[in-house]
């Protein structure tokens, strides 16, 4: 399902107006009557069935208007309150608030704080109110009246519906300009915005429903529309059923550069992974000292101890080592618990000079490329980067919340310049590749952020690539069966006990889910 930012969103308006000669009023005309719709459903469920909609002077406001004609029409009892001067009106926002003029409808505007003192002591009698306040239209933070106005929203503890997006909620980031409606239920026009999807405008609406309002589905189509939200019939179509005649090695050799001293827990759980995602065989290149933990607890996997002993990492003369084990293999990931030292520099940039097959980032191996990200233009093949905020914080030396500010656009920018798929992960992990798409992912849940979780990511991302699937399908379905094995693990064990270890026992059975067998 495509998801648009607020330009984008304006410009599919344009497109259904200029090009395909929909006035505006019948798209806010639809739109009045989705809400409606929903509203309808709500009211049966009230007791109270009286109405409250608050509007913006914008086209948000507007289809706040229609939705109270049509109740009024069917007899509900609405009221409507208008948020500035109604001499600011224009357009088809204008033209329906008109038209409810004449039909006698309550309806009345907010200059002042008496005027939301009074709009206060109405809700306390009011049993749904809609936010019509304010869409994709918000472009700058709440000033005192709007502050007042959603807080009194906020605390009349009645059934809240917002229309497209809760107001104060950034359609393009998710961002909250000040503060925000906290809503039941948000009726989302045509398609999700960003900010309906994305932290921490998510968690500003209990519930969502995508109401179609007419654009042309060809329309939607054409629009170089750039992010999808990532969907279980995506992941279907990625992950097929497996064919009987086959034998381990159709399901491809998985190669893993990690380990290091204390370190082996990463690598253990990205090992397993890669079985558990389905990889038919498995090398591990580790630190010779470790060979004896690793083969006792891996046993499916075959352990390449390298000779190197320095430290107990991996080293310089293990190269050769590597790069021959890797020409056996149809994929090679370098990172978990690999620690961080300038050999694993070494160790990369002849991998990325001589690989053929996929690679996979993670961790350490990420903090090697941080200031040294021009490394990244010796790769001749594809290049999965898996870094979460903090990792991605250092490797382009920009601040965190920077980058949770606007994680989609940085995101983009970054595979598109590096020429590499990039797993940005965080609650709402998003995934860019080098032709500039970006896929959200809402699978998961906040139990799953624990020591080892990433290094699960990494083995399914690796798993799914030995098998031949191409690098940014790999990456979807990694994502997304990380976080539903993520969420079987928190509905049996509840989010604060959750370990890595057991999205790797989820895992199979997430898949079996998906796959049908
Ligand atoms: N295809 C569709 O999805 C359709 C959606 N529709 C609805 O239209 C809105 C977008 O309408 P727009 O007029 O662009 O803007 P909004 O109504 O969302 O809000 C803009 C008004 O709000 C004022 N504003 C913005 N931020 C603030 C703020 N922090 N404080 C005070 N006022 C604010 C803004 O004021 P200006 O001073 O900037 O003019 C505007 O008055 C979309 O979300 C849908 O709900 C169409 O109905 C049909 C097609
Ligand atoms: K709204």
């Amino acid at each position: 399902m495509k998801v648009v930012d607020g330009i984008q969103m304006k410009m599919l308006d344009q497109t259904a107006m200029e090009e395909y000669k929909i006035p505006g009023i019948i798209l806010m005309e639809q739109a009045g009557m989705a809400v409606t719709e929903e509203i309808m459903k709500e009211i049966q469920r009230q007791e109270n069935k009286r109405v409250m909609i608050i509007c913006g002077l914008g086209n948000n406001g507007g289809d706040g208007f229609v939705a109270a004609r049509h109740l009024f029409q069917r007899g509900i009892p609405v009221k409507v309150r208008i948020i500035g001067d109604i001499a600011r009106l224009n357009g088809d926002a204008k033209s329906n608030y008109d038209i409810l003029k004449k039909l006698k409808t309550d309806i009345k505007t907010m200059l002042d704080f008496q005027d939301i003192q009074k709009l206060s002591d109405e809700l306390a009698h009011s049993g749904i109110v809609v936010d019509a306040i304010c869409g994709t239209g918000l472009n700058r933070g709440a000033d005192g009246l709007w502050k007042e106005l959603i807080r009194v929203i906020n605390q009349c503890g009645k059934y809240i519906l917002s229309i497209d997006i809760p107001s104060g909620v950034s359609a393009s980031t998710g961002n909250i300009l000040d503060t925000a409606v906290r809503a039941n239920k948000t009726v989302v026009l045509q398609l999700p915005k960003v900010g309906n999807i994305n932290f921490p405008g998510a968690d500003y609406s209990d519930e969502m429903i995508v109401k179609d309002i007419g654009i042309p589905k060809e329309a939607i189509e054409r629009n170089n529309l750039n992010i999808s939200l990532i969907t279980e019939t995506m992941i279907r179509n990625i992950l097929p059923r497996r064919k009987n005649d086959t034998h381990k090695g159709n399901y491809g050799k998985a190669y893993i550069v990690a380990g290091s001293m204390g370190m082996t827990g990463a690598a253990m759980l990205t090992c397993e992974a890669v079985f558990r995602s389905g990889a038919g065989l498995l090398k591990v290149a580790i630190p010779q000292s470790l060979n004896s933990i690793m083969e006792t607890r891996l046993i499916e996997a075959i352990t390449v101890p390298l000779p190197e002993l320095k430290k107990g990492v991996v080293g310089i003369s293990d190269i050769e080592k590597i790069i021959k084990t890797m020409k056996e293999s149809d994929v090679i990931a370098v990172g978990p618990g690999s620690g961080q030292t300038r050999e694993l520099e070494e160790v990369l940039r002849n991998i990325f000079e001589e690989a053929t097959i996929p690679i996979v980032l993670d961790a350490d191996a990420l903090n090697s490329l941080a200031h040294r990200l021009d490394m990244l233009k010796l790769l001749k093949s594809t290049a999965v980067l898996t870094p979460h905020i903090g990792e991605m914080a250092r490797l382009i030396n920009i601040p965190i919340e920077e980058i949770q500010r606007n994680k989609i656009q940085i995101a983009m920018e970054f595979a598109q310049k590096w020429k590499v798929i990039l797993i940005l992960k965080g609650a709402r992990t998003v995934i860019a590749s080098p032709e500039g798409k970006v896929f959200i992912n809402t699978t998961g849940n906040p139990g799953m952020a624990t020591a080892g979780s990433g290094d699960v990511l990494t083995g399914i991302v690796t798993g799914f690539l030995a098998q031949g699937i191409q690098p940014l399908e790999a990456a979807l379905a990694a994502v997304y069966m990380h976080g539903a094995a993520g969420d079987r693990a928190a509905v049996r064990i509840g989010e604060y006990g959750l370990m890595a270890g057991d999205i790797v026992v989820e895992l199979p059975h997430a898949i079996k889910e998906i796959v049908g067998k």
